[in-house]
């Protein structure tokens, strides 16, 4: 089989026209995956030490969100290495990343046809591209002549991509094209393909590059502190401070020495001169976590701040200017509050110049299979497995859950389940695992059972250990606190008879937060 002229021509015309990039890779692989008759194809894209894939045919769903790192994955190693196509022989003992994520695959991907192609700009790895195939000789007959060929249009599409993303960014004035490598770790990418997130993407590009304040909008768990993240990158502020402050877990006595820092001898205990969030953040960004949470007191100093740029340490009677923009993040409904005379109108109107509302996960479904692999990939590399996937039924159970936690619960759910699994095998050596859909635990809202009605009676499938079953225990109760207390951490912190910067802690080590 060689690759004729019809179908080198059919694949660039794919990668030439079409609406996005996102369109013509799609088309790319989907046309290489039918002509050269793979059983699957991907393109991935080299970031940092990771592969990422940006189009595939023939995987599993999940496969879209996985971030490969090439030290754990053998065959993607030797592809970036390569500087020139790999086959792999089709019963080389190196791993396949794939291995178990190609539907209808059988048994384990043993032997097989694999080859890889990198994709070079200039001298620079910038991507690959996978093909495999069941059938050990499937790719006998093409000529590695043919196989470049196909390499060197792809690196040319991709290279193109790359370019004009990087365009768009310069063209929105932001200082996105000096930011480091680091501008893709995993802590600051917002993942998500649907239109939802697209438009998000979009909005944060928009506003990144103004110095205008940003209230981020969205439930628990949806992503705002990413979003945040994502907005400083972006931002001509990028080599300044990002300076973090969550407004809830701030006792109210502390807060606006928090904010705003105090001198020596200001009030009993203040025994040296203390710069505030404010001063730290100068030249930067201040995110302002749960502003809604924020007391009334307070609100009217961040006002000021606001309006004249000058900070005032408590018992200072000079005035500090700062340059500082201020991104606030809340899953409340401030105009619910503004009504309820717990936020002030000029507050907001000051701060929602730029609203952004963060979609809940039941929202945006279609982005369930990438997320999940993103999070599996990251248990897998934690678990030191060589594969961990899910059972094909899983994904459609999540989908019909309704995701009251978000992103951050269906994190957590995946990291669960796939300690789960792992102790369940029986050979403690076993490095494969399969999530099953027992290995899921969603509760529906307000099916939890209250601890007084089982007490002494509920039944355990003891298979954690103790600490891990308590801390879920610790996650499920406080979770279903915050659905009672509307998500407002100060009454949770008040119903659970804690100090708020306490439950704080304890959220964040459980990973509520
Ligand atoms: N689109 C996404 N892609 C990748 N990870 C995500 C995405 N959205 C959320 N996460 C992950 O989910 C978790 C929760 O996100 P984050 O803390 O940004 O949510 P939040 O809306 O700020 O929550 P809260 O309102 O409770 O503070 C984090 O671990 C984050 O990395």
């Amino acid at each position: 089989m060689a690759l004729s002229q019809t179908v080198l021509t059919r694949i660039a015309l794919d990668i030439t026209s079409g609406l996005s990039h996102r369109d013509r890779f799609a088309r790319l692989v989907d046309t290489v995956k039918l002509h050269l008759l793979c059983d699957a194809a991907a393109l991935l894209e080299f970031r940092g030490q990771h592969f990422v894939p940006l189009a595939t045919a023939g995987l599993a769903e999940d496969v879209a969100g996985r971030h490969f790192v090439i030290g754990d994955h053998p065959r993607l190693e030797a592809i970036a290495r390569a500087g020139d196509l790999v086959r792999f022989p089709a019963d080389s003992d190196l791993a396949d990343p794939y291995d178990g994520l190609i539907p209808n695959q059988g048994e384990q991907l043993r032997v097989h046809a694999c080859i890889g192609l990198p994709l070079f700009d200039g001298e620079q790895l910038i991507g690959a591209i996978t093909l495999d195939a069941f059938d050990p000789a499937r790719f006998d007959g093409l000529s590695d002549l043919d196989l470049r060929a196909l390499g060197a249009l792809a690196a040319a599409s991709l290279k193109n991509a790359l370019l004009i993303a990087k365009l768009e960014q310069l063209s929105l004035g932001s200082m996105a094209s000096a930011l480091p490598d680091n501008s893709h770790s995993k802590h600051t990418e917002l993942l998500g393909q649907t239109q939802v997130m697209e438009t998000l993407r979009q909005e944060i590009q928009a506003v990144a590059a103004t110095d205008l304040s940003v209230l981020i909008l969205g439930e628990t768990g949806t992503g705002k502190e990413l979003v945040a993240r994502q907005l400083h990158q972006l931002s001509r502020r990028v080599n300044g401070p990002l300076v973090y402050l969550n407004c809830a877990a701030l006792p109210e006595s502390v807060a606006e020495s928090e904010l705003f820092g105090h001198v020596k001898g200001a009030f009993t205990g203040a025994i040296n001169h203390r710069s505030g969030k404010f001063e730290s953040a100068d030249k930067g960004t201040l995110f302002l976590d749960e502003i809604g949470e924020l007391p009334l007191g307070l609100q009217a100093k961040l006002l000021r701040v606001l309006q004249y740029g000058d900070v005032q340490r408590i018992g200072d009677d000079r005035s500090l200017k700062v340059d500082v923009r201020i991104i606030a993040a809340t899953n409340r409904d401030l105009k619910q509050e503004i009504l309820a005379g717990r936020f002030r109108a000029d507050l907001y109107h000051r701060l929602s110049v730029f609203p952004l509302h963060v979609p809940p996960l039941r929202d945006r479904l279609d982005d369930l299979g990438l997320l999940c692999g993103y999070f599996l990939e990251q248990s897998r590399q934690r678990l030191g497995l060589t594969q961990l996937r899910l059972s094909p039924s899983c994904l459609s159970k999540l989908r019909q859950y309704d995701w009251p936690g978000n992103v951050r619960e269906l994190e957590h759910a995946i990291h669960r389940a796939s300690a789960l699994a792992r102790a369940a095998l029986k050979d403690a050596e076993a490095d494969t695992v399969l999530i099953t859909e027992a290995q899921f635990e969603l509760t529906p809202q307000g099916a939890m059972a209250s601890p007084q009605s089982t007490q002494g009676t509920q039944e355990f499938n003891c298979q954690l250990p103790l600490k891990q079953a308590l801390e879920d225990f610790q996650t499920h109760y406080i979770n279903q606190c915050l659905v009672q207390e509307d998500h407002n951490w100060a009454a949770c912190a008040r119903r659970l008879g804690l100090d708020p910067g306490n439950l704080h802690r304890l959220a964040r080590r459980l990973g509520l937060k």
